[in-house]
Order: C-alpha cells, then structure tokens, then sequence
C-alpha cells in the first residue's frame, strides 16, 4: 500500500551505515526517502534497491538538466529502478521536460512522477539578481511552473512560500513538492525561502521534504512522529 504521509526524509550521508542506521528507526507508513546526488554518487543504485527493500518508496532527487536526449534516458533509467519520483530542473527548457515525459510513456501505470525544479529553496532574491534575472522568486517560480505545466509534468519543486499561488493558478492536480521545511526554532541552515510543515500544509503543498530538522535529530524517529501528529 502506498503511503499516505505526505513528508519525504532526505537521506543525505557521507556513509551508508549511517543512512540505513537512521531508516532502521523509521517506519515507510510515515514517511517516504529521498536519495540525491550525495548519496547517488557515493551509492549508487544499490542504495536505492536496499531503501526499496525496505519497503520504502523513493525519490530520486537527481535534477537532470541537460539536452533532451540525455534526460530523456537518464529518466528511463531511474523508471527501470522503480523510483516512486524523479525530478529534472525546469530551466532546461520545455523541450527537455516534453522528452523527459515522453521517455516515460511506455512505463504506463508504473512510472515515477516526474517533476521539475523551480528556483531552488537556498536561493533568494539577490541569488537571482546574481544571475541577470531580474524576477522575484516567485515571479521565476510561476514562470517555470507555467512550463512544466505546459509540458504535462505531474508538478514542481518550490517553496512552500509559492505553494498558494501554484496552486490558484494551476489547479490542485498539480502536485507541490517542498524543500526548506523548518519546524518553529530550527535552524535555517542553507534555505533561505522556508516555512513550518503546519504552515506548508494550510498552503497546500501535497509533498515537504525534510532532511536535517530529522536527521540529525537526536531522536529522529521522534522528530519525524512530532512532524506527522502535527499535521495529522
Ligand atoms: O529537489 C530537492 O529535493 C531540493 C530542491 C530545492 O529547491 N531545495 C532543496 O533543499 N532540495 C533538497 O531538499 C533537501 C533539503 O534538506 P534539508 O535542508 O536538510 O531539510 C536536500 O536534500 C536538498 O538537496
């Protein structure tokens, strides 16, 4: 059965053993993994296999970006893996997103969701004004979610700052999947576009990824259980 809780832990580890040390504690009935470039590059997709043995479901945070071609494979490759999800970067373009979707029809019922990064949530205004775009985040974010709308992806990675107006504008199919979730006085660390989970929820967000407020816990599980009864 599919899980119903709508928070994904980021696994984001130098070891292995630490990994499977922390998903030993947690239940795949509260939460779903996420594996990226970390974690991937050290691992592999054994990694991934052994979290899936589990029982867990996994989001394969990879964030391919590059000629439609090549993402197009690359997407195939983690729907052979049977990830639950899979993300490319909306920035490469619509005809890279429209190759991505399309390397993923012959996978029918059993493909991954396939969504596309919007602004990352470490970046700020300046962060883009760095980068000649002279948008506010959520001015970028709405424009690349229009894309990846238009290119039939299952949803974007944003904010949970963008999440009410993603969803005014695009309807409540479009799934939102959001990074830089902090539970009141934990620390930002890197994020800077962040919001509690109570808070994501009411916004509308159907996925939060939450790595560090959970990981590096003293008690994850029980930061994890705190997260889940308080948006339940
Ligand atoms: O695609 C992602 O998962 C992602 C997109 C984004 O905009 N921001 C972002 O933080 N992430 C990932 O979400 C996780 C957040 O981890 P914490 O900041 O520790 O909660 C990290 O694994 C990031 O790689």
């Amino acid at each position: 059965m599919s899980c119903r809780s709508p928070v994904i832990v980021a696994l984001d580890f130098e070891q292995q053993q630490q990994a499977l040390n922390l998903v030993s504690q947690l239940d795949p009935s509260l939460c779903r993994l996420k594996v990226g470039k970390e974690m991937f590059t050290h691992f592999g997709p054994d990694f991934v296999k052994a979290l899936q043995q589990r029982g867990f479901e996994v989001f394969l945070d990879l964030k391919f970006h590059d000629i439609p071609n090549t993402v197009a494979k690359a997407v195939a490759a983690a729907a052979e893996l049977g990830v639950w999800m899979v993300n490319v970067h909306a920035s490469g373009g619509s005809r890279m997103m429209q190759a991505a979707k399309e390397a993923l029809l012959p996978f029918g019922a059993q493909a991954p969701k396939l969504i596309a990064v919007t602004v990352l949530t470490s970046m700020e205004q300046s962060d883009l004004t760095e980068l000649g775009i002279m948008l506010t985040p959520a001015q970028q974010v709405q424009k690349l979610a229009a894309l990846t709308a238009a290119a039939g992806l299952d949803g974007v990675v944003c904010s949970a700052q963008e999440a009410t107006l993603l969803k005014q504008q695009f309807g409540q199919q479009f799934q939102l999947v959001t990074p830089g979730i902090r539970p009141a006085n934990s620390a930002a660390d890197d994020q800077r576009r962040v919001m509690t989970p109570k808070a994501a929820q009411l916004a509308g967000v159907d996925y939060m990824v939450i790595g560090r407020p959970i990981t590096k816990a003293a008690d994850p599980l029980g930061a994890l259980k705190a997260i889940v009864d308080e948006l339940a």
